[in-house]
């Protein structure tokens, strides 16, 4: 390796036993380091071997340097504090669907890395595939049992995880991996589904103060989990494989029922890679489509945080059979309908794995029940907030919402959103005044409100009414009344705007709370964006470390620039006290990292394993090892997928 500028190195050290390599009093290099730091020498602690160097991180001592015999565990402090900052490291035993049911295999295309080891590269045991009388051990393994028409595939116990990462058998669900249900409803969930499972465990405060909170953290994955669903084909043979370019396609409700004339949908766009929400009317073919479609267009310009944008329209549509029409909706993973979330949840026939937040409407469910626990106050005059102002969007681009139930207004979050706009329009286009339709949509909106009140879902009937309006005076304020009266009063010309005075100061109290938790998220992301930017760094280092080859140059990785960051990977990740013992600390690692990110000036001392090699470097010249050598490799022989 030849000195490059910006790092030195000398030609290493004697062995001697584990003092490392004396600078020589005197030395220009020595009388460098004493005068760029010397407050640090004086009050820093010294790991390192020999002459206390001025580095703010232990030197690296090498293996074969370091005192015999070996040095006890570390102490338990230390190696705690940063297990506790790990991801669990418990193996997981996943074993494909493939392997354990002899039915079809996985759907959807399962990722092919095209890793080729090199021919000296052998997986280590636990990676070569087992035997197939041990994978039918494994298939063995799971037991098969149905509870309430979902069969649940789950694992005996084995000896489990060690015990400070044990896990109630509730926290895993059984080891619940694969959840088919009886009818329509089968759904292969992929295989991070175990390991979602273990981040149940609790949060120590190490976590809590460095890593995404675990509750928004398991809200995300539940959602990731939905996103990733795929359905089973065997099961769904009427659900087409494409539907023009969208493909993947998960019914988001029980497709099975007779008479059904709209169905939902999540779909993949090959277009964008991005999960839409599909809603299929049965059976419509669209005669004149500029007459029928003409406000589909001001639909797609609506852009409302409580409205469900639509984004495309399909007319005309084959791949169901007949000619279907579609709208494509944004997808919200785990939305629910204030039907299900307030009116459903009783009757039991839903169904929800605990384990990893997988929700599916089992097809005992088509027997909706009509009354349930309803909402209290406080929530109703959230939702009457936010549909106030999802209305006051829509009537203000001159559209009416003519579909507003319980059944169109679903909840994600702590937020709730209109969906399935637009629809009406093309069903029925309706010559009405759009003041008489918007009017129209205020007394739906009542409609909800005295549902959501009462805990009845067709409390609004005429024949309940009088017996909802009872409860809703013996249990509610007076300003909710106020607003039914308002929204029911078909005598006047109404706006959506009059509802505003009624609202008063409770429309403070819900843009706090949203800002609250919008500054919560913030937060949260903020720390996340650092963790992306440090794995994507270290993406970077380690696709060019220990690479076996790099074209024709065999020792690619062992020279040059390599070299350099080599030493540096030991500096930051193999340190050792003057013990000898691995001196772990994340916030050492995270240093180091941001600096090298950064290409600090700082200088580091990293020495070679062999003891041979000590190299004095600042971190930019580091950055620039690291920026050449992956620009090297991208440059040869890489094939990139981005
Ligand atoms: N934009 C969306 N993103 C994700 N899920 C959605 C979206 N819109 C609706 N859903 C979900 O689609 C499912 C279908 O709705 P649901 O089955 O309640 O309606 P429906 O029974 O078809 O209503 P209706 O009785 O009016 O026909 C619901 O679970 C709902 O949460």
């Amino acid at each position: 390796m030849q000195p490059n500028e910006g790092y030195q190195y000398d030609s290493g050290p004697p062995n001697n036993g584990g003092q490392g390599h004396q600078i020589p009093a005197g030395s220009r290099l020595n009388q460098y380091l004493a005068n760029n730091n010397r407050q640090a020498m004086l009050t820093g602690p010294s790991f390192g071997p020999g002459t206390p160097i001025n580095v703010n991180a232990p030197v690296f001592i090498p293996k074969h340097q370091q005192p015999q015999p070996p040095p006890p565990p570390p102490p338990a402090q230390m190696v705690n504090q940063f297990a506790q900052l790990s991801i669990h490291d418990v193996p997981v035993q996943m074993i494909p669907f493939g392997q354990i049911n002899a039915g079809p295999p996985p759907y959807g295309p399962v990722p092919h890395m095209n890793h080729r080891p090199p021919p000296h590269h052998q997986p280590p045991p636990s990676l070569q595939p087992p035997p197939p009388h041990l994978q039918q051990a494994a298939y063995d393994r799971y037991q098969q049992e149905n509870r309430g028409g979902t069969t649940y595939f789950y694992q005996e116990p084995t000896d489990g995880p060690p015990d400070e990462e044990h896990y109630h058998d509730a926290d895993v669900g059984d080891g619940c991996m694969m959840v088919v249900t009886s009818g329509s409803f089968g759904y292969n969930a992929p295989l991070p589904m175990t390991h979602m499972a273990r981040f149940r465990g609790k949060a120590n405060a190490n976590q809590q103060t460095q890593f995404i909170s675990p509750e928004l953290r398991m809200e995300l994955l539940n959602r990731q989990l939905a996103f990733d669903t795929k359905p089973d084909p065997s099961m769904y043979q009427d659900v087409p494989q494409a539907v023009e370019h969208f493909s993947s396609l998960v019914p988001l409700e029980n497709t099975s029922l007779q008479n059904q004339s709209q169905t939902t949908y999540k779909a993949f766009s090959c277009r964008d890679g991005i999960y839409y929400c599909l809603r299929r009317i049965h059976g419509n073919r669209i005669q004149h489509p500029g007459k029928q479609t003409h406000l589909v267009e001001q639909w797609k310009k609506l852009v409302h945080g409580n409205v469900v944008p639509l984004r495309e329209v399909l007319i005309n549509c084959r791949a169901f059979d007949d000619s279907s029409l579609v709208f494509a909706y944004d997808y919200y993973p785990l939305a629910e309908t204030l039907m299900t979330k307030h009116f459903d949840s009783k009757c039991g026939t839903n169904f929800y794995d605990p384990a990893n937040g997988f929700r599916i409407n089992s097809p005992m469910s088509a027997n909706l029940q009509l009354s349930g626990s309803g909402a209290n106050e406080t929530l109703i005059w959230s939702y009457i907030i936010q549909i106030a102002a999802a209305l006051r969007a829509i009537h203000a681009s001159g559209l009416a919402c003519r579909a507003l139930d319980l059944n169109k207004i679903i909840v994600y979050g702590n937020k709730i959103m209109i969906s399935f706009c637009g629809i009406q329009d093309v069903l029925d286009p309706d010559s009405t005044p759009i003041q008489q339709q918007q009017n129209e949509d205020l007394n739906m909106f009542g409609n909800v409100v005295v549902a959501l009140a009462t805990g009845r879902a067709n409390a609004w009937r005429k024949d309940l009414y009088q017996n909802s309006k009872k409860i809703i005076e013996d249990n509610f304020s007076i300003d909710l009344r106020n607003v039914i009266g308002f929204l029911h009063n078909n005598g006047s010309r109404r706006t959506i705007n009059e509802i505003m005075p009624m609202i008063g100061g409770r429309f403070f109290t819900v843009m706090e709370n949203m800002q609250a938790k919008s500054d919560v998220l913030e937060g949260e992301l903020s720390r996340e964006m650092e963790n992306g930017r440090l794995f994507r760094l270290l993406s970077k280092m380690n696709t060019v470390l220990e690479r076996v080859e790099n074209g024709v140059d065999d020792g690619w990785s062992e020279t040059g620039d390599r070299f350099m960051l080599k030493l540096f990977r030991d500096y930051v990740f193999h340190q050792v006290t003057d013990q000898g013992k691995p001196w772990l600390d994340l916030a050492h690692i995270i240093q180091c990292l941001n600096k090298l990110d950064c290409g600090s000036p700082e200088k580091i001392e990293m020495v070679s394993r062999n003891g041979d090699t000590q190299i004095i470097v600042d971190y930019s010249t580091l950055k620039r090892c690291l920026d050449k050598s992956f620009r090297e490799l991208i440059g040869t022989n890489i094939i990139l997928h981005r």
